[in-house]
């Protein structure tokens, strides 16, 4: 039984989301919206403001111990969150307890906000003031975002309701992936509630219309925030950080590089990197070796960007050379950065001597001069063509982006243009490896998906590399990718800032507020989704349109919406579709003996926490099983000789005699 009582937990380290890790977490009493209501529905209870009455821990970045007075977790959400599904087939139909339990604490905080507990008013003098304020510009704007912060009545001092602030299971912040907490947050505080980590205070929003207002109807009204600040370092003002008049500018110079014939002439790229980790998990099954497919994942689809985005070829599969590792230097520090607690890389004369900031600027110098000298490399070649540039222009010998750009006559500087492939490199690299490795993860737990899926394979790719019109054919394969990206969204969250004043499911917010749009609470709301935390590919009818934010209503957004939606979305599906379809065509994938447990991390995208350790066997032939149905034999008649031969032959195939594998 969950106990109602409050239990007093401790923080001792700083395991926070990415991007807002701080040493203290002040939580406050709520007030309730629920993840599918309407704005009208807090206002009709009554819940027209609400102020704190704050747990405060403590701010200081050496407090090492927080107590705070926290329900606890419900222990079967958590469990089914961490998704260490029963190796059952596909499809159970066991009664959904996460929502069970929503609908159980959603009464007992209805309970709890009709008595008043949490309704405190703002003071009256609050609003007019902090409207006069506002007018007087920035500084006068700087003092009501200050005045109302302070007050702790930030609706009300807008005339508007107050936000549920969370009351949450900080004990499940501890040691795994912030994400996992935030929906145990939302099953009770619903689709919008703030959340105070020390002196910073963030919005979660988990609810489809107002994801949708923010990243589609409104979008103007956002910028990317903490996120642009953190990236700063790597990406500078690439398309994913850059905001405003660069991203516009930038982004209508990107988008039209990933045309149709683009993308289709990526699939024999797909194929072909596909194929050489094909030969290496043979030589592993050979060998007898079991092998981290994380890794291998991500190597394959560095290879794979690499040579998209600048004719590039890592061959990170076969070697691991300089750029190889500066790469990943690079990657790691940016999701390190997200999740410190303290920037040491800000603090002066440190940043310049401390050994890892040194090597991670020596990794930036080798993947900025190797850049440079590919962009060089490439105007030279652009120059000598006489290629007539078009909309679906493409040089056949190097198909790149990079290309693509320097031929339409891109004008933009050098700097500009790294970080555009920068950011092209790690968009396209770090998602599309998460996605193989938890689809593998998923199908290591549901042979019925892994046998379907296999079947599929077999009767669409032939011995040669996929084709457009093979991967059009893949379309369980697809499915299986979709519902993938539903239960492991890459990344779980997207990050805005509001810039402007708005007003997100009925309650006004000031400009400044740090927004982070919780995809995975999204994708698992039990809600929305029948059995939401099964994998279940059969979900998404064959010949039903392919799943996205639009004809899901901004339920389902593994690629974001809006005018930043992800511009690699089409190149993305194609890639790991081929891999997927190719690798489970050649091999059979279990979770290889004695291999840790499968757990989730954060960085920018959700990782293992001890890798994807498996054990690959090359697939025989599927058992061809012969008619054996028997001749009726008359005594007069002799037996069908036919019989005993066939009975060995079903033998020799059911032991794999003589079979090689079927590719
Ligand atoms: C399965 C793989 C991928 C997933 C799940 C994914 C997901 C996403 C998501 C969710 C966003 C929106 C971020 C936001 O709104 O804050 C995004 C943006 C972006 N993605 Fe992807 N992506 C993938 C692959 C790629 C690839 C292969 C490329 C490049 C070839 C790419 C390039 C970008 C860029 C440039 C943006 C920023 C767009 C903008 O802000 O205008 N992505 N991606």
């Amino acid at each position: 039984m969950r106990s109602t009582q409050p239990h007093v937990l401790h923080s001792t380290s700083s395991p926070l989301p990415p991007l807002l890790s701080l040493p203290a977490l002040s939580m406050s009493p709520v007030l309730h919206h629920h993840c599918c209501a309407t704005p009208t529905m807090a206002s009709a209870a009554g819940l027209s403001s609400a102020a704190p009455a704050r747990l405060l821990a403590s701010a200081s970045a050496s407090a090492q111990a927080h107590q705070l007075r926290l329900p606890p977790p419900p222990p079967a959400c958590r469990r089914r969150l961490l998704l260490r599904c029963a190796a059952s087939g596909s499809g159970g139909g066991d009664s959904d307890p996460a929502l069970e339990e929503q609908r159980r604490r959603q009464a007992e905080l209805a309970a709890r906000i009709a008595s008043g507990e949490f309704t405190v008013q703002g003071p009256g003098w609050l609003a007019p003031l902090v409207g006069r304020l506002s007018k007087l510009g920035p500084p006068g704007e700087l003092a009501a975002a200050l005045l109302t912060r302070l007050s702790g009545a930030g609706g009300a001092a807008r005339g508007g309701p107050e936000i549920p602030q969370a009351v949450g299971s900080l004990n499940a912040v501890v040691g795994q992936a912030f994400f996992v907490p935030l929906y145990d947050l939302f099953l009770t505080y619903g689709g919008i509630f703030r959340l105070n980590f020390g002196p910073k205070s963030f919005l979660i929003v988990s609810d489809p219309a107002i994801a949708k207002h923010i990243l589609r109807e409104n979008s103007k009204a956002y910028s990317k925030g903490i996120l642009a600040e953190i990236l700063e370092f790597v990406m500078g003002t690439g398309l994913i950080p850059a905001d405003g008049e660069i991203w516009r500018v930038r982004r209508r110079a990107i988008v039209p590089a990933l045309h149709q014939k683009y993308v289709t002439a990526m699939i024999s790229l797909f194929g072909e990197a596909s194929a050489r980790l094909c030969d290496k998990l043979d030589k592993a099954a050979t060998d007898g070796e079991d092998v981290e497919m994380e890794s291998l994942f991500s190597r394959l689809t560095l290879d794979v960007i690499g040579k998209a985005v600048f004719n590039y070829d890592f061959d990170s599969l076969s070697y691991d050379n300089g750029i190889v590792e500066a790469v990943y230097v690079t990657l790691r520090e940016a999701e390190m950065r997200s999740t410190s607690p303290i920037p040491t890389w800000e603090i002066p004369i440190w940043k310049d001597i401390s050994p890892r900031q040194k090597k991670v600027n020596e990794a930036l110098k080798l993947i900025n001069s190797t850049l440079d000298e590919l962009i060089a490399i490439c105007k030279r070649l652009v120059e000598q063509e006489d290629l007539q540039f078009h909309e679906e222009y493409m040089n056949e010998q190097d198909p790149s982006i990079l290309h693509f750009l320097l031929a339409s006559g891109d004008d933009v500087s050098s700097k500009q243009l790294r970080d555009d492939l920068m950011t092209m490199l790690i968009a396209g690299h770090e998602t599309s490896a998460a996605v193989l490795t938890w689809t593998f993860y998923l199908l290591s737990k549901y042979p019925k998906v892994m046998a379907k899926l296999q079947e599929e394979a077999d009767s669409v790719l032939g011995d040669g590399l996929p084709t457009i019109d093979d991967v059009k054919k893949l379309k369980y394969t697809t499915r299986v990718i979709n519902e993938s990206l539903r239960l492991y969204p890459q990344p779980p969250v997207l990050i805005r800032r509001s810039i402007e004043d708005d007003v997100l499911g009925g309650y006004p917010i000031g400009r400044g507020e740090d927004i982070f749009i919780s995809v995975w609470n999204l994708h698992h709301c039990p809600k929305h989704w029948e059995d939401a935390e099964v994998f279940n590919p059969e979900r998404w009818p064959l010949d039903g349109p392919n799943p996205n934010e639009i004809n899901q209503n901004f339920s389902y957004l593994p690629f974001g919406g809006g005018p930043r939606k992800c511009v690699g979305d089409m190149f993305a599906t194609f890639e790991t579709v081929v891999a997927t379809a190719m690798l489970v065509k050649r091999f059979d994938f279990q979770m290889a003996p004695g291999a840790p447990p499968v757990e989730m991390t954060t960085g920018a995208t959700i990782h293992t926490t001890e890798g994807l350790k498996m054990t690959v066997t090359r697939r025989t032939r599927p058992p061809v099983i012969p008619n054996l149905e028997m001749k009726i034999v008359s005594d007069s008649q002799e037996p069908a000789r036919s019989t005993p031969s066939m009975a060995v032959s079903a033998a020799s195939v059911a032991s794999g005699e003589d079979q090689g594998d079927i590719s």
